[in-house]
């Protein structure tokens, strides 16, 4: 493992020393799926599931934490069915979509959401105008119901089409009270006001935590990161991983450590379970 400083590798020590009192939380996309063209046909990796069920063995709980709607991580994720074996285990899975505006958990097994905000109907309707306006007319529109996200990687220049597109639709949404989450060639419209940081926050609290892990890819986990930096000053053990990719560079420097997209941030945690496993183990 390479720490990108010597506090990283001491930061990963703590917490395996104190694994069961920690919470990890992890963004879906780019993290736990590998980045594809077309968003309906993501998907969690194959470690993902084995990965899931043996890291909440060892902590207190672990939260995905997406910018996608609830229903739509659980299905992606297999997280039904990876949240009811781990809840045979005797541990509780928690997923809070929409940038923790919805919450799921194997528990419950119910999606609990809010309503879309107002102004988000108006903005749809002239949505396809504007995208006509900027040539941009076949950017694939994901309707998330809480929210709109406009992706431009299948068309012709996605990062041009992209930087054309981002002041025009932050224009637009703060006409309708409404805020943009930029992302990887994606840029969503949604209400403002919650993030993951809070989330990730209120999900620590609840289960009485005391240290997180967070791995994220995107801009859209930069508040999570903060998040994490406050638990820090405030004393908890944290540590922060980067999915890294050529795509997006933003977390890097706010990174213990960074590894090889999806499949990296899983062989992380699988190593991280076994070490706390192996310190908790029964001496022979
Ligand atoms: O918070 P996340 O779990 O990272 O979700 C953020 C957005 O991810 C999705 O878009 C991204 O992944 C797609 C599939 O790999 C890719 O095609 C797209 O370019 C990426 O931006 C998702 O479609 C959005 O709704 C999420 O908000």
């Amino acid at each position: 493992m390479d720490f990108r400083t010597a506090e990283g590798r001491q930061r990963y020590d703590a917490l395996v020393a104190d694994a069961a009192k920690t919470v990890v939380g992890l963004d879906f996309d780019g993290v736990l799926s590998p980045i594809v063209d077309d968003p309906t046909q993501a998907s969690i990796h194959p470690d993902g599931p084995e990965v899931l069920v043996e890291l909440a063995d060892q902590v207190r709980g672990i939260a995905v934490i997406t910018g996608r709607p609830a229903r739509q991580a659980i299905t992606l994720g297999s997280l039904d069915e990876v949240g009811v074996t781990i809840a045979e285990r005797g541990h509780e899975l928690f997923l809070l979509g929409q940038y923790g505006n919805e919450r799921w958990s194997s528990g419950t097994r119910r999606v609990v959401s809010p309503r879309p905000p107002r102004g988000l109907g108006s903005f749809m309707s002239e949505l396809p105008q504007m995208l006509r306006r900027h040539d941009a007319a076949d950017a694939f529109v994901e309707e998330k119901g809480l929210a709109v996200a406009v992706h431009t990687r299948r068309l012709p220049d996605p990062r041009a089409a992209y930087d054309r597109l981002l002041p025009v639709l932050t224009d637009a949404a703060s006409r309708f009270g409404l805020g943009v989450e930029p992302g990887r060639l994606v840029i969503e419209v949604r209400a403002p006001g919650m993030h993951k940081g809070q989330a990730l926050r209120t999900i620590h609290d609840e289960l009485g935590a005391h240290g997180v892990i967070f791995a994220g890819d995107d801009l859209g986990d930069i508040e999570a990161f903060r998040a994490v930096g406050e638990l820090r000053d405030e004393g908890a053990p944290a540590l922060l991983i980067c999915s890294g990719s050529e795509e997006q560079k933003a977390l890097v420097e706010l990174s213990d450590i960074v590894v090889d997209g999806p499949a990296g941030v899983l062989a992380l945690l699988r190593q991280f379970a076994r070490d706390a496993a192996a310190v908790h183990a029964p001496a022979d």
